[in-house]
């Protein structure tokens, strides 16, 4: 009998890149349903992290890639221009309401497009400083790190001059304060004292706080934090690499907001599964330099055709708005387990990008990050993927494919509903996440 596929994994490819929770070992995909190597079938309320935004072997998706790479148009931007890349790029700028000259920047990941824009940023203002959040993930590579404020990057070496800001979470508010005010307070304090904002390059924001809990800040906030950081000058960026492009419900997360940054990057479902990222805004800053920020594929055809494919298909059929009725079903449903398990704290999203908090004791709200890494394990069993994150491992996050049926959200709640309860009855032993580190 030759091994199986997860083991197979496990002797060949580096724990480095790895973030297990249960033995997944994936052979194959269709609509926002996984298949394992026996066929058994599990539907997927992560969508890969977000980046499966049209499910796995969408038509138009298939088709659109297979026509790229049986004529590929070179292989990047660095040195020649292609088609699909400035189809893209045009497309991009047409969805992005910014004022002023924009262009757009292409890269592989969420991690490159927000380190290029960093870096930028600091070339063509000469202001190094940078303002992010407490739980903010915005990469895995040195630059992204630097400014990142998840417990994951603690140990890489910070920006010079970057000032971690609580992030505004309704759910547990800093200094008991929901509507934000006090920490818009704390910056201005900062401002004050032991950080110039003249210094200060730009700020990070995610409209939806993702990896730091799935949080949605309190209406307003961003719009009065982006008013005080232009009255020092300081570039908002919008990383809406998990919770753009249709998913919370409209185009750009940031439209709830009522505010435009100065640059938006994006990422992940953009190229519905292969690696694609962009940024886009501010000319000034992306034509800052030449040589810049480049890697060898940066903008290629297939991958660019790919990000065609997913923004038509999304208008085509209407997923943005589709994901804000399609995630009202989910968060109500997830509301009526909540009167059934103690364990639900808090039920919070938007669109398809939904978060469950779950507490150990509803007066304490103490984290249960224990039981949550049980739960997702017991979901795993009974054939539904999803994750867990947030800054006390203890927020479930759902950010299926935007194409999921009513019918796979329905039976998604029926899976948590029995995983629930078979962690409260104690049926998931600890023995069983012993070889699975998780964040
Ligand atoms: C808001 C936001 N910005 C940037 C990134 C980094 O994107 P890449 O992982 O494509 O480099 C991410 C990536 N998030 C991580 C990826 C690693 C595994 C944990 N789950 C995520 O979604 C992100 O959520």
């Amino acid at each position: 009998m030759t091994e199986g596929l997860y083991a197979r994994d496990g002797q060949a490819i580096a724990n480095l890149q790895k973030l297990r929770f249960f033995p997944l070992a994936i052979a194959g995909g269709h609509g926002a349903r996984l298949m394992e190597e026996d066929g058994r079938e599990l539907i997927d309320l992560s969508g890969a992290w977000g980046a499966a935004s049209l499910g796995y072997g969408h038509p138009a998706l298939v088709e659109a890639v297979s026509r790229a790479v049986a004529n590929p148009a070179g292989a990047s931007v660095l040195s020649a221009a292609n088609a699909p890349a400035t189809a893209l790029a045009e497309k991009l700028l047409g969805l992005f309401p910014g004022e002023g000259r924009n262009k757009v920047w292409f890269g592989h990941s969420g991690s490159d497009a927000n380190e290029a824009v960093f870096r930028a940023i600091a070339k063509a203002t000469g202001r190094t400083g940078v303002i992010s959040f407490v739980g903010a993930y915005h990469g895995c590579t040195t630059g992204s790190m630097a400014f990142s404020g998840h417990s994951v990057q603690a140990g890489a070496t910070k920006a010079e001059g970057l000032i971690l800001l609580p992030f505004p979470d309704p759910y547990r508010p800093y200094q008991g304060d929901a509507s934000g005010d006090a920490i818009l307070d704390l910056l201005k304090q900062q401002f004050a004292t032991t950080a110039p904002p003249e210094k200060i390059g730009c700020a990070f924001i995610e409209p939806i706080q993702s990896d730091g809990g799935l949080i949605v800040p309190p209406k307003g906030f961003f719009q009065k934090f982006a008013d005080l950081c232009r009255q020092h000058g300081i570039l908002v960026v919008c990383d809406e690499v998990k919770v753009g492009l249709g998913r919370s419900g409209k185009m750009h997360c940031f439209e709830h907001e009522d505010f435009v940054p100065d640059i938006l990057t994006i990422g992940k479902g953009l190229g519905g599964g292969l690696p694609l990222s962009a940024a886009i805004g501010a000319a000034e800053i992306l034509d800052c330099a030449t040589a810049f920020a480049m890697q060898t594929l940066h903008g290629n055809p297939v991958s660019t055709a790919a990000g065609l494919a997913v923004l038509e298909t999304i208008e085509r059929e209407g997923l943005a708005q589709a994901a804000e009725r399609k995630g009202e079903r989910l968060r109500e449903g997830l509301r009526q387990l909540a009167g059934r398990h103690a364990l639900i704290g808090d039920v919070r999203g938007r669109g398809l990008a939904t978060g469950v908090e779950l507490i150990a004791d509803s007066g304490s709200r103490e984290p249960a990050s224990r039981e949550t890494a049980k739960l997702i394990y017991r979901a795993y069993e009974l054939g539904l993927v999803l994750y867990y994150v947030g800054m006390n491992s203890n927020v479930l996050e759902m950010t299926p494919p935007l194409t999921i049926s009513d019918t796979e959200i329905d039976q998604a709640l029926d899976i948590l509903d029995r995983a629930f309860g078979d962690v409260r009855a104690g049926r998931v032993s600890d023995a069983a996440l012993a070889d699975f580190a998780g964040w």
